[in-house]
């Protein structure tokens, strides 16, 4: 089947009308600063003396930016650029070689798309091409991954090992910072991976189009290698600031699954992602989320009579209901997202179908 890759068909020197974003969403020829404002915190300090400091950061960082950088994460460099290196050749693979994979069955165990899921409904298209494996369980989800580049599936199924110990270390500090049993998360909350890498070709007009547009990720906690080219940009005071590219480090923010558990101490934020007129960028991001099947709530230990519940529990099909892109892996649409989050905002009026569900 042939497929609207960007990278097949573009030249790097036309915008088609279909990648031109509305004036208010476009990102336009204002320069975003590249923040240093979002904290770097070194997890090699997690131990020990320094062990509470750096619980801190993280639980203030999750607070006022839903953003974080962490470095000395324990995921071997080693792994971090095979895996990336591994990506790339994929995406210079013979494009049949890649269509083979496209589907918008979200269901599929490695899918291949270009913008998004749902590319044939969308007025307007992101510049990129994606790639959407499934890791749970891993060893079943490996056998129906890419078999070339050769060594794809080992070098792959040892970043999702490693980024999913690195996740569960995490969200253990998380869940010590937020006054939460040990163990909070360990469990169905945190049982589902998924990965969606992206190629962001060279685009001929950055200030026009978007690579990602702006969503917040509905999953509990996501962690992007951005690599060395800069592009992820996150909302903060209503302003978009750039997150700094530094090479092995992840971007970690917070899904608005994690908002809904933490009763609304740490935020879900909006982001996006900007193109570039010179280079190829290559982003990997791995979201942690809670199984298909499971009642997401509050935790009964953040509610209180100073701390009123501020949203529903919730049975995760219905979030599936805001959309047939809320494929945990995608960028649901800020509508539907709204929509969901309002939904369950305890004081809004819930549709009858989207609350919990009895069995
Ligand atoms: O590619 C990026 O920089 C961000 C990607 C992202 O936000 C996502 O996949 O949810
Ligand atoms: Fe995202």
């Amino acid at each position: 089947m042939a497929v609207n890759f960007v990278s097949s068909w573009s030249d790097g020197t036309t915008l088609p009308e279909s990648y031109v974003f509305p004036p208010e969403k476009r990102p336009g020829k204002d320069v975003v600063p590249t923040s240093k404002n979002v904290p770097v915190i070194d997890l090699g300090k997690a131990e020990g003396e320094t062990r509470k400091e750096t619980i801190q950061k993280i639980i203030e960082a999750s607070k006022e930016f839903g953003f974080f950088q962490v470095i000395n994460h324990g995921v071997p460099r080693k792994v971090v650029d095979e895996t990336r290196e591994i990506f790339e050749e994929f995406f210079e693979l013979p494009k049949e070689e890649i269509s083979k994979f496209y589907s918008s069955d979200i269901g599929k165990k490695c899918i291949v798309f270009t913008s998004n899921i749902d590319f044939d409904k969308e007025d307007i298209h992101n510049w990129r091409d994606s790639v959407r494996p499934l890791c749970t369980p891993l060893q079943e989800c490996i056998e129906s991954w890419p078999e070339k580049p050769t060594r794809c599936r080992k070098v792959v199924g040892e970043y999702v090992r490693e980024v999913g110990k690195l996740g569960s270390g995490l969200l253990e500090l998380i869940s010590e910072g937020l006054g939460l049993e040990p163990g909070y998360f360990a469990n169905e909350l945190s049982e589902n991976h998924v990965m969606a890498v992206h190629h962001y070709p060279p685009c001929p007009d950055p200030s026009l189009t978007l690579g990602t547009r702006r969503h917040s990720d509905p999953g509990l906690i996501t962690f992007v290698l951005q690599g060395d080219v800069p592009g992820l940009q996150v909302l903060k005071d209503g302003k978009w600031i750039g997150v700094e590219a530094i090479p092995h480090a992840f971007v970690v923010n917070i899904g608005y699954q994690l908002q809904i558990v933490s009763n609304g101490k740490l935020r879900s934020v909006e982001h996006r992602a900007v193109t570039n007129k010179d280079e190829d960028r290559f982003t990997v991001a791995s979201f942690i989320e809670p199984i298909r099947e499971c009642i997401v709530e509050p935790a009964k230990a953040l509610v209180d009579a100073k701390n009123p519940q501020l949203y529903e529990d919730f049975y995760t099909p219905s979030l599936y209901e805001y959309g047939a892109n809320a494929s945990f892996g995608s960028d649901l649409h800020m509508d539907e997202e709204q929509q969901f989050l309002d939904a369950m905002a305890m004081d809004a009026p819930v549709s009858s179908d989207s609350g919990r569900k009895e069995d």
